[in-house]
């Protein structure tokens, strides 16, 4: 469904994608793992079109990205759904509105059809009856969900979530986790989960890929990664603050900067 080949994507010399290739199989979950500022969402915005890399392929549905024209990007995104960390709704607009839009943007739909719509997709989030609420009148949970019916309202072939749990109390981080098989399930649709949220991981993920410093260190079902013979696996998964992943990410030695004179 999904296929990177030997992306690469740097800021300023700092390189946040190291020749990452995978595939992100169809109708599967999976979920992408690693520490922080390990690339993860790099990877997922240039899988989304938000970025270009500097090198490398990325096939969706067998179609290449990288060289296509932000018009032809716009056609693709119409396939893909996202859910932004802090889900992203737009504070001016209440959640009917919110979960309209995409379908305003991009159809013509007659109004009853986009009232149908949404309907069906509150009622799929289980929050049908809060279509007049503002987003700073939703819980963190709720705004999640809501994000995530907008997200699936085009019935998208691909849903991106961006650490869907993270800053969630343990049932609404179930609740998420719960919907997002369900849709998976439901709408056969191919999901690629960002996360450091080790629990939700293991337990949605058909495959999962764990990324270090930019580069994939791991890739495999939940069982082959729990298996792992790399150090820096096992180190993530089990969050020991010991191990070979570095406190510090400069190589840059610590005297020298701090007697550094400006
Ligand atoms: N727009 C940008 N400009 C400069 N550097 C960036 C930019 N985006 C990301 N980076 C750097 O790239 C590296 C990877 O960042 P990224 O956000 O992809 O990590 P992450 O794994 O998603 O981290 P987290 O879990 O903390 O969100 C980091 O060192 C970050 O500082």
């Amino acid at each position: 469904m999904i296929r990177i080949e030997r992306l690469r994507k740097s800021y300023d010399g700092l390189v946040a994608s190291d020749d990452v290739s995978c595939r992100f199989e169809k109708g599967k979950i999976t979920v992408i793992l690693g520490g922080s500022g390990s690339g993860k969402s790099t990877l997922l915005k240039q899988l989304v079109g938000l970025e270009r890399p500097d090198s490398g392929k990325i096939f969706f549905e067998d179609r290449e990205l990288t060289g296509l024209s932000r018009s032809e990007l716009y056609e693709i995104r119409k396939k893909m759904g996202m859910l932004f960390q802090g889900a992203a709704l737009f504070n001016s607009l209440n959640v009917f509105e919110n979960i309209a839009f995409p379908l305003r943007e991009h159809t013509r739909l007659a109004e009853p059809v986009i009232r149908a719509m949404v309907t069906m997709k509150l009622e799929m989030v289980g929050l049908r009856g809060m279509e007049q609420l503002m987003p700073s009148q939703l819980s963190g949970g709720m705004a999640k969900r809501i994000g995530l019916a907008r997200a699936i309202v085009m019935d998208p072939r691909a849903v991106f979530y961006d650490e869907p749990t993270s800053g969630l109390d343990p049932i609404s981080a179930g609740v998420i986790n719960k919907l997002i098989v369900d849709l998976n399930t439901a709408m056969g649709v191919t999901s690629v989960v960002v996360s450091h949220d080790i629990p939700s991981s293991f337990r949605i993920a058909h495959r999962i890929i764990i990324l270090f410093f930019g580069r994939k260190i791991a890739e495999g079902t939940p069982e082959e990664i729990r298996g792992s013979e790399d150090a820096r696996v096992l180190q993530f998964i089990r969050g020991e603050p010991e191990g070979p992943i570095p406190f510090n990410r400069t190589e840059k030695n610590y005297y020298d900067d701090i007697l550094r004179v400006p």
